[in-house]
């Protein structure tokens, strides 16, 4: 054997060449200066080692290329590895050793040489040489600090060691000493062993110690997060095992226990679509982790009740029999034919096409003419749910829609919660007051109404609080509106809209007779008792306790008479019969509140009746015209909109080109002021349908001729003279016909209206259609002028509460054209 000592000292051979046992390693890369404990099991390493104890304790220590061949060939061992000294043998009781060796160099496998005991190889060790240039100088630097830094974040490696490395002057060895101490990939290590240049070893070394802090602080912050994580999981689990305890000792467990069991199976019998059911299930599962009396459990257990009380599949039975619908209909209203026979219409179609896709019923009218009424009879003819939902004011997307869950207190809109309600999911729907939406910085409800009425849609429906489809296209929606022109035009188009204009007078007594007094009597706790209302007590209250186009008024007052019987006979219960005549209806109800008949005590010069339009049917308006000395100034007052405004100068500019055919001093205007005044001054009016109305009355002030009291007119003015159409034709008549007037003037154009009035009407009250100013005046002035020259003089006698008391509540009175 060659002296070892030779080698590894001082001697400046670079390759010489040795035989020494090899010790395979699996698992372990020994560098050179490095100290390494291997355990030894296999016969032939363990011969090995004894042959090196034999021989100066040098071996040679090579890595195997795949650790798990327990008998390695030539070509399994790497060729580079360590010529390494023994420095420790212990033999351990089991057969193996532990033996403990120190690198001493590099070295290559030259030959394998033959030999049944134990690997043998020839080797020649690679000396380094101890020079050290700038770049390697630079680049153990850098290794230095990197290691040093590397020994801030991982505490397990001693200051010592840094110490002792910071000493190491060589580079090739301070890469040795250094790739030692880290954890590298074995593949690595290997290569830091094979790359023989020192400096391409310590650019390698670098790089991997970089990665490797890298790694290392990544992985501490994992096990920080992680470690953080258990300890909260493991404080709550704590916590609510304790909370759980506290509960138990008080007996609470068992309810709470109870009621989820209860809820699951609610949910599990509850017939739903898939997707609400995948819901509940899922929300359930998250209730049953959550601790029972957190508001958080609150939130989703409400959730869940939501889901199972919502009418999926529920419904009534629809009946579908047209004559029983039509007798019921019969029975809960009088008139109203055209309404019925639509809405007879409507079912015969649904009953016919199963789903019916079509418009959705919108009953236009004034207060009090049955149209929520009407629609709870649609209910009851089919034999569906009634539901019923006032949007008047409702200014919020989300009172339809609802709230998303995240908010605070989120419920479900007002269709969902109507829906639970009723508890099926095809009930008459009617939305009230569809024209009283209003819209604000909180999102537009019409627009959710969009989607609510549209056929297309709505078999879809989201809430957002359920954020669950929902369908809705069972139900069969009515709308209700006191005017058109109020409703958002999208939803108009959406919607088929039934007129109800208000009833006649006669139509009111039959309703009173047939329905009101009834309903009332019974309400009143006076069934059973002969109570009788005479017909002429009705057409009293009717005509002076109500003005009204419904019925509701008139429903009050007849109660109210009911509710004074009622008290007299609690007093006095020897008393069973009760008449109410025409004239015991002052006693009950007070002085008349409205004058009945004409407008007009006497013909008047300048003072004309109109007729206007409003939210609560047709209206009588009249309309005065005083001339007074002055300068030719034309004052229009009653709070007039502009609309009406223009009019009435149109209808002056109309009597000025005019004064030769009417006999007026053509200059009349240089010498007088005209005023027209539009009493009950505090409500705003507009709309040009005053226009001849107007005229007539400036006409009659300059002619001096008074105009006939029983007479009024509507009608639209042209400079010319031409009389326009206007709408709501059948309110004004009827409001007429209320106010006792014996002949109206209407547009020629209007006259295909005249076929919506009632016959009881038209008997009464002459309908004339005009086309021109010519004969407006022909019909509305005396021929001859009045005595009275000074109209002014008679100021205290005109009576001024003409309209008095014609409504009872200040209403927008809009005249519309
Ligand atoms: N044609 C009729 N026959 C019998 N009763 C009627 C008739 N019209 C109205 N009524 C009765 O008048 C009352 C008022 O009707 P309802 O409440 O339906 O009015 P409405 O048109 O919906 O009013 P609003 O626009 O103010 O909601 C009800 O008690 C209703 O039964």
């Amino acid at each position: 054997m060659i002296n070892l000592q030779k080698i590894l000292g001082k001697d400046h051979l670079h390759h010489s060449k040795l035989i020494l046992p090899l010790l395979p390693l699996r698992d372990i890369v020994v560098f050179p200066y490095m100290v390494a404990p291997l355990f030894v099991g296999r016969a032939k390493s363990v011969n090995a080692l004894a042959d090196a104890m034999n021989n100066e304790k040098s071996v040679f220590l090579s890595i195997q290329k795949t650790a798990g061949i327990d008998n390695p060939k030539e070509k399994d061992i790497s060729t580079i590895g360590t010529i390494g000294t023994v420095l420790q043998l212990l033999r351990l009781p089991d057969g193996t050793v532990k033996a403990l060796v120190e690198g001493k160099s590099r070295g290559r496998i030259i030959n394998f040489i033959k030999n049944e005991d134990f690997f043998q190889v020839e080797v020649e060790s690679l000396q380094e040489s101890e020079v050290s240039d700038t770049e390697s100088v630079a680049l153990s630097r850098s290794i230095v600090e990197s290691f040093k830094e590397y020994a801030k974040i991982n505490k397990s490696i001693s200051k010592d060691l840094v110490q002792n490395i910071s000493n190491i002057e060589i580079p090739s060895r301070l890469a040795d000493t250094v790739s030692a101490h880290f954890a590298f990939k074995i593949e690595d290590k290997q290569k830091l062993l094979e790359t023989e240049v020192p400096n391409k070893r310590l650019a390698f070394l670098l790089e991997l110690i970089k990665m490797e802090i890298e790694v290392f602080q990544m992985d501490q912050k994992i096990k920080v997060r992680v470690k953080d994580q258990m300890e909260k999981t493991q404080k709550n689990y704590y916590l609510n095992e304790q909370m759980r305890a506290i509960k138990k000792e008080m007996g609470a467990e068992d309810d709470a226990a109870e009621e989820l069991i209860e809820l699951e199976n609610q949910i599990k019998r509850k017939r739903m679509p898939r997707e609400a059911a995948a819901k509940a299930r899922q929300e359930f599962k998250k209730l049953k982790q959550m601790t029972p009396m957190s508001a958080e459990a609150t939130v989703v257990r409400n959730y869940i009740e939501w889901i199972i009380s919502l009418p999926w599949f529920d419904r009534s039975k629809v009946r579908n029999n047209l004559d029983e619908a039509e007798k019921i209909l019969n029975e809960d209203h009088y008139g109203l034919e055209k309404p019925k026979e639509r809405i007879l219409e409507y079912l015969a179609v649904q009953s016919l096409v199963k789903k019916l896709r079509g418009p959705i019923l919108c009953l236009v009218g004034p207060p009090g003419v049955g149209k929520t009424s009407i629609a709870k009879s649609v209910a009851r003819a089919t034999g569906r749910k009634f539901v019923r939902l006032s949007l008047g004011g409702v200014r919020d997307e989300a009172e339809i829609r609802g709230h998303r869950r995240t908010y605070i207190g989120a419920m479900p809109g007002k269709i969902i919660q109507s829906l639970k309600k009723t508890g099926v999911n095809n009930p008459v729907f009617c939305l009230d007051e569809v024209d009283k939406m209003s819209m604000d910085f909180r999102g537009d409800p019409s627009a959710a109404l969009l989607e609510v009425l549209d056929p297309e849609q709505n078999y879809n429906f989201n809430d957002h609080y359920m954020d669950l489809d929902y369908d809705l296209s069972e139900i069969l929606f009515i709308t209700t509106a006191n005017t058109l022109p109020d409703i958002p035009l999208p939803l108009q188009d959406r919607m088929e809209i039934i007129r109800l204009p208000g009833y006649t007078e006669y139509e009111k007594y039959n309703i009173a007779k047939d329905f009101l007094i009834s309903k009332q009597i019974k309400a009143n706790g006076l069934k059973g008792k002969d109570v009788n209302f005479s017909p002429n007590s009705i057409y009293n209250i009717i005509r002076h306790y109500t003005r009204e186009a419904g019925v509701r008024n008139l429903e009050r007052e007849i109660s109210s008479i009911c509710r004074k019987n009622a008290r007299e006979y609690v007093k006095n219960k020897e008393q069973t019969s009760f008449r109410i005549t025409e004239k015991s209806i002052s006693k009950f109800l007070g002085p008349p509140k409205f004058r009945y008949g004409q407008v007009e005590e006497k013909d008047q010069v300048g003072i004309v009746t109109g007729l206007a339009w409003t939210q609560v049917g047709g209206e009588l308006l009249c309309i005065e015209t005083l001339t007074m000395p002055g300068k030719g100034k034309l004052m229009i007052t009653g709070k007039l909109g502009d609309v009406m405004k223009e009019s009435s100068q149109a209808a002056f500019s109309y009597v000025r080109s005019r004064t030769e055919s009417f006999a007026i001093n053509p200059d009349f205007y240089e010498t007088i002021d005209i005023h027209i005044h539009v009493p009950e001054g505090a409500i705003p009016k507009d709309g040009p349908s005053a226009g001849i109305a107007m005229c007539t009355s400036i006409a009659s002030a300059l002619t001096h001729r008074p105009v006939f009291r029983d007479l009024a007119m509507t009608g639209e003015i042209t400079l010319r003279g031409r009389v326009l159409p206007i709408g709501g034709l059948k309110e004004k008549i009827l409001a007429a016909h209320r106010g006792g007037i014996k002949k109206v003037l209407i547009p020629k154009e209007n006259e295909k209206d005249l076929k919506d009035i009632p016959a009881s009407i038209s008997r009464q009250v002459e309908i004339v259609p005009v086309d021109h100013m010519d004969e407006v005046l022909f019909h509305a002035l005396h021929s001859k002028k009045s005595i009275e020259i000074n109209p002014v003089k008679h100021d205290r006698d005109i009576p001024i509460e003409i309209m008095s008391g014609k409504t009872e509540t200040p209403v927008h009175s809009t005249i519309i054209n």
